[in-house]
């Protein structure tokens, strides 16, 4: 499913007007009726209160456009609907114009907004066709005014495409804007859509396909999906769930290198171990510091657990970097950094293992740090083998040297740009996590819930995409496929909880 900006649909919907040859009429005809269906759908579901009429609040533009459609529509299924225009509907584009001539031929009930003056207890519920993709800034007057009465009337609203006042392009809520219950998109969902606080404001989201081919969206290369079980076929080849085949010895599935833990965060360890073998993997090897083997020997019998030079304080030595270089030899991916903890050395460390080892690396948690603090995405070479990275936001705003708003600004963007510009599989977590990949692809996450923001989540996940490596999936597919399995697996545990604060990281494990 593909996921577009403002841009992206201006130059679908042209193409599709233009070089295909379906008027904007059709388009916006078959729009509206789609809003018509979804809002009827939401009437029947909702208590039914005495059948109040709709206002629908219309926008200069063809999202207003949109909306006229649909109270011609709902007109039409028997559930009134009045048309209250932003402004003079003299000002109306074309398309939105040519609508509301039919409108008014058809008596539809319409008004031009005066501030303060709407009842809103008149009415059972808003459709909000005021702004759209051509949104530019935060809502000017009226239309400020106009979102902040509609908020505050308590009435449930539709939104027509996106909410009025919500950036389609990145997720960025300008003040004010609508929030609404449901939001009807048309043709493809935007990526403001899909990422947070835009996927709040949005409320439940219908795509509606409204006539714009596919072949309009492959015309324009969109390169940004929504993850599921089509978007690992489309663009990996691959079923989900992965089939496993009939063979019997357990090489087959792969053998991960884990270098995890230290004396304070054994835990950490232990969970991403865990993860690595109860997603798939045939065999993985646990590196440590010393110290902590006794600690965890028997934690994990299924774990091959290896004690590497420490530093005394508890963590893995700069020395132990010559060992996990060996120990890599016949290993699908090694996976570095969850409770890895700070340590002198620990630049050179990394380095070691960067340039050494030449299989793939999947860097989590304190190895991000080190890369971050050493600068090594910028100064060390590119390797061969390919590299994943899974910050939170946090960890990214140190990778990219940006804070922590600029990085959630807009994800989507980011993550593109820095996975391009590094040549690296970047996997940037938080809600809707976002996974770029060196060739410009982007994957959007839709699974998981926030009762996994918990500690030992981000172990969990490092786990899964390196068994996963292990298993013979290339690292795009891994991090993809991992993060739609990490986020399905949270959902499943959630089942059996009573409430998302009681989530366990270990719980996750447990679900997948
Ligand atoms: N996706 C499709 O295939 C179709 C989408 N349709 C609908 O068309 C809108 C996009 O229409 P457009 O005319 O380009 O823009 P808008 O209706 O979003 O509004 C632009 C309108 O509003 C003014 N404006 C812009 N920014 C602001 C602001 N911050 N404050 C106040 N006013 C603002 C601007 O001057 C314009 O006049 C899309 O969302 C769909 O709903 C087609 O109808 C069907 C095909
Ligand atoms: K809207």
């Amino acid at each position: 499913m593909y996921v577009v900006t403002s841009e992206q649909m201006r130059k679908i919907d042209e193409y599709t007007i233009r070089d295909i040859g379906i008027p904007a009429a059709v388009l916006m005809e078959n729009a509206g009726r789609a809003a018509a269906d979804e809002i009827a759908s939401f009437t029947s579901q909702e208590t039914p209160q005495i059948r109040k009429p709709w206002i629908v609040l219309v926008g200069k533009g063809n999202n207003g456009g949109d909306g006229i459609v649909a109270a011609r529509h709902l007109s039409q299924k028997g559930i009134d609907a009045e048309l209250l225009y932003a402004a003079l509907s003299d000002s109306l584009s074309c398309d939105a114009a040519l609508q509301r001539d039919i409108a008014e031929r058809l008596s539809i009930p319409s008004s031009i907004y005066v501030q303060g003056e709407v009842h809103w207890d008149r009415y059972g519920g808003i459709v909000d066709a005021l702004l759209g993709t051509g949104t530019k800034g935060s809502p000017r007057e009226p239309y400020a005014s106009l979102i902040r009465e509609a908020n505050d009337s308590g009435l449930p609203i539709i939104a027509l495409d996106v909410p009025s006042g919500l950036n389609a392009d990145t997720g960025e809520v300008y003040v004010p804007c609508i929030c609404a219950k449901r939001t009807v998109t048309f043709a493809f969902t935007k990526v403001g859509l899909t990422q947070f606080p835009g996927a709040e404001v949005a409320g439940h989201v219908t795509v509606a396909p409204i006539g714009i081919p596919d072949a309009a969206a492959s015309q324009f290369k969109v390169k940004t999906r929504l993850s599921s079980k089509k978007t690992f076929k489309k663009i990996f080849g691959l079923d989900w769930p992965l089939p496993r085949g009939d063979n019997t010895h357990k090489g087959t599935y792969g053998h991960a290198l884990l270098v995890a833990g230290s004396k304070a965060y054994s835990g950490a360890g232990l969970l991403a171990a865990k993860a690595v073998l109860r997603a798939g993997a045939g065999l993985v090897t646990w590196v440590m510091p010393n110290h902590l083997l006794n600690t965890v020997t028997g934690r994990l019998p299924e774990a091959i657990l290896y004690g590497a030079a420490d530093d005394g304080n508890g963590h893995v030595s700069v020395d132990s970097a010559d060992e996990i270089v060996k120990l890599a030899a016949g290993k699908r991916v090694i996976a570095v950094g969850p409770g890895l903890g700070r340590f002198d050395g620990e630049a050179k460390w990394l380095r070691r293992i960067w340039d050494q080892a030449d299989c793939p690396l999947v860097l989590d948690a304190d190895a991000l740090n080190i890369l971050a603090e050493c600068g090594g995405l910028d100064l060390w070479p590119k390797r061969l083998a390919p590299v994943v990275l899974t910050p939170h936001p946090g960890e990214m705003a140190r990778l990219a040297k940006l804070s922590n708003h600029e990085v959630q600004r807009d994800r989507v963007a980011l993550a593109r740009t820095f996975a391009q510009q590094y040549g690296v599989i970047l996997v940037l977590k938080g809600a809707r996590t976002v996974i770029a990949m060196p060739d410009g692809h982007v994957c959007i996450n839709m699974t998981g819930n926030p009762g996994m923001a918990v500690g030992g989540s981000g172990d969990v996940l490092t786990g899964i995409i390196a068994s996963l490596i292990a298993q013979g999936l290339s690292p795009s597919a891994a991090a993809v496929i991992g993060v739609h399995a990490h986020g399905e697996a949270g959902d499943r545990a959630l089942t059996l909880r009573t409430s998302p604060a009681s989530l366990l990281a270990g719980d996750i494990i447990e679900a997948l």
